[in-house]
């Protein structure tokens, strides 16, 4: 029998039941998420329910889809959409057979000994999670109106009972500065733009607004459509590898609280996810191509969200996305901006995509948090002359020295990025050869699959099998990254695919063998080392290719109290900028961005056809502004 989410009981009631089950049963009744847990601890499920009030500043329900736009010839859904009447009838319970059982199918994503209140639980706290130490003396700078105040400690906020659970289950035992932060500006519902550095939570910090809001919102009545769903939440992230990982992490945070988490993403069999949404779907993590798959098919209406968040916004709104980005935010029938609560974030925010981003935003506050975890002291980095010819040797040194450093026969985690596909292939190869346990990730290696059962042998007890055991394919990349990060294949040769989000513990260093064009790409890079207040080592091999990026990165490394060579200072002297991207997107100097809006050529240049960029230079390129943004010499390494 098939889980469900409250969202589609209540399609399903107005379905009448006939709705693409076939057999659901009839009128079943809204519950809230929040509730939900007290008709499971035994509580009369025909009672009506009595939902939370909304928090004083929450928006008003969305009253309905902005200018009739629809894809795919989906029908319209009939009436009763946005936010209509209690439903009443015989519960819950009746349309999947009850939310007694479906929770306790729940598959608990914190494992066996999930035992939240034991002792060594709670001490286990004190020893893992995030170094604060850290994270004390972080310059923290917000813009806009009436910012609400950060908050100090979890406690402070009233998130709800099961989600305060799940942070005690995931070990956080306060809040990191951007959750401080970001926390109550999102609970006060008010829209965002966060920068905030690599390795510091950001995830937590727009997962756990969203889950408190939908527990705790009101009863919102849902269209019916043939086999549509209508998610309430959608988090948007430019890569599979970080969709599945917001996933996994939401679902923890969501766990036993009634929300459903479902992720879409391209390179996989559809049919899964197709199934998953049918059962019901609270919020929709995805990648912005399955995502417009899915709304062709009208298998996802976009009507109901409530909440939208970017993560990695920056990317997501740069050349390669944001034709797709504009399309689902602006060109379906997702409710307008003012009317969702809309979340950016990213650790880099280059002026000329906030400018693109305050398009999707209505009277936001801009968040920047200094870069701790991606340019201080807590990773080190060196930067190498190193000629083409020579980087292989270069690297092998790198390797046997490491290999010496190995803990308990085991070597280090160690991610090299490289610029192409090609290169990722051709470089694992050769370490391969010379008897380096490495594997690649790379925009390629999407359509290959294989069958779970030739890799049983190679990857027994890992989660990975466990979480697609039901699934026939896995994805080569999906298995490159397992095999790495259980440390089977210690050694990743990766493109820019796996340069941002992805939350590896363990790596230990950061070789990159081919330097980014982009100075914020090279952020997000050594940004998979010292996460989460560890320390990390980051090497970068540059030769005359690079030398657009020597004083960007000269002067990244000495705000980062790095020991930047000599050599390095002369090519940036020699260098000039020549409007490129790498001028410090941020502009300022502790942070990874700060609120455009602060420019005096905000208020100047953006009505007209043209607009002042970042530079000081004026674009009328239409569809977008990018001048000289991407090199367009190199392939893209991304999906
Ligand atoms: N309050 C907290 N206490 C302890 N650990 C935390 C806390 N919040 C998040 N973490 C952990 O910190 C790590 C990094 O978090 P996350 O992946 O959300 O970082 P991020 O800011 O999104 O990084 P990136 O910019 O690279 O995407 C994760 O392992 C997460 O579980």
């Amino acid at each position: 029998m098939m889980r469900t989410s409250w969202a589609d009981s209540v399609a399903a009631e107005n379905d009448g039941g006939a709705s693409n089950s076939g057999a659901r049963p009839t009128k079943p009744a809204y519950v809230p998420p929040h509730l939900r847990n007290r008709q499971a601890s035994n509580e009369p499920s025909s009672a009506a329910p009595q939902a939370a009030p909304l928090p004083a500043s929450d928006r008003p329900s969305y009253g309905g889809p902005p200018g009739g736009l629809r894809w795919g010839g989906g029908s319209r859904p009939g009436g009763g959409y946005g936010g209509g009447g209690r439903g009443g009838g015989a519960g819950w319970n009746n349309r999947s057979g009850g939310w007694d059982r479906g929770k306790d199918r729940e598959v608990n994503p914190f494992g066996d000994d999930d035992d939240v209140n034991s002792e060594e639980a709670f001490v286990e706290q004190e020893n893992t999670g995030i170094n604060f130490d850290a994270y004390e003396d972080i310059p923290v700078e917000t813009s806009g109106d009436n910012v609400p105040p950060p908050v100090n400690t979890f406690a402070a906020i009233d998130l709800g009972k099961e989600l305060n659970a799940n942070i005690k289950r995931c070990k956080y035992v306060k809040p990191t500065p951007v959750q401080r932060h970001a926390i109550p500006i999102s609970l006060a519902g008010r829209d965002l733009m966060a920068c905030a550095q690599t390795g510091s939570g950001k995830t937590a910090a727009f997962c756990f607004p969203i889950i408190s809001g939908i527990m705790r919102s009101q009863q919102v009545q849902k269209p019916r459509g043939y086999r549509t769903v209508y998610p309430l939440a959608l988090i948007l992230s430019p890569t599979r590898e970080l969709s599945m990982q917001i996933n996994e992490e939401a679902k923890k945070f969501a766990y036993q609280s009634g929300v459903r988490v479902v992720v879409a993403y391209g390179g996989a069999p559809i049919g899964q996810q197709l199934r998953e949404l049918e059962r019901g779907v609270d919020i929709l993590v995805a990648t912005p191509g399955r995502l417009v798959d899915l709304l062709e098919r009208a298998r996802v209406s976009l009507q109901m969200i409530k909440y939208l968040a970017l993560d990695e916004a920056d990317r997501m709104l740069d050349m390669g996305f944001e034709p797709q980005i504009r399309k689902i935010v602006e060109q379906t029938d997702m409710p307008p901006r003012g009317v969702r609560q809309t979340m950016l974030f990213s650790a880099t925010f280059p002026k000329e995509i906030q400018r693109l981003a305050s398009d999707f935003l209505s009277n936001y506050i801009f968040l920047a948090v200094g870069r701790v975890g991606s340019s201080t002291d807590l990773i080190v980095q060196r930067v190498e002359f190193v000629d083409e010819a020579d980087k292989r040797s270069h690297l092998m040194d790198l390797l046997h020295a490491q290999r010496a450093n190995g803990v308990d026969g085991k070597q280090q985690l160690t991610l090299v990025f490289v610029e192409t596909k090609k290169g990722a292939d051709a470089l694992e190869h050769w370490l391969t050869i010379n008897g380096f346990p490495a594997t690649s990730i790379h925009g390629d290696r999407t359509q290959q699959v294989f069958a779970c059962n030739l890799f049983a042998k190679y990857f027994e007890d890992t989660p990975l099998l466990e979480a697609h055991k039901d699934s026939t394919f896995v994805q080569e990349r999906e298995l490159a990254l397992r095999s790495f990060k259980s440390g089977n294949t210690p050694i990743l040769v990766a493109t820019d695919v796996a340069a941002r989000g992805l939350d590896i513990p363990h790596v230990a260093h950061v070789i990159n063998f081919d330097l980014p064009n982009d100075i914020d790409d090279y952020v997000h890079r050594i940004g998979r080392t010292g996460r989460a207040g560890k320390t990390g080592l980051a090497t970068a091999f540059f030769n005359t290719n690079n030398q657009s990026l020597a004083r960007p990165l000269a002067e990244l490394m000495q705000e980062a109290n790095q020991e930047v060579p000599d050599w390095l200072l002369r090519f940036a002297s020699r260098v000039s900028y020549g409007g490129g991207r790498n001028r410090r997107g941020g502009g300022g100097s502790r942070f990874g961005g700060r609120d455009f809006r602060r420019d005096s050529s905000y208020n100047r240049g953006s009505s007209g056809g043209g607009m002042t960029d970042f530079y000081g230079g004026v674009s009328n390129s239409g569809g977008g502004y990018y001048g000289g943004y991407n090199n367009p010499g190199v392939a893209s390494a991304w999906d």
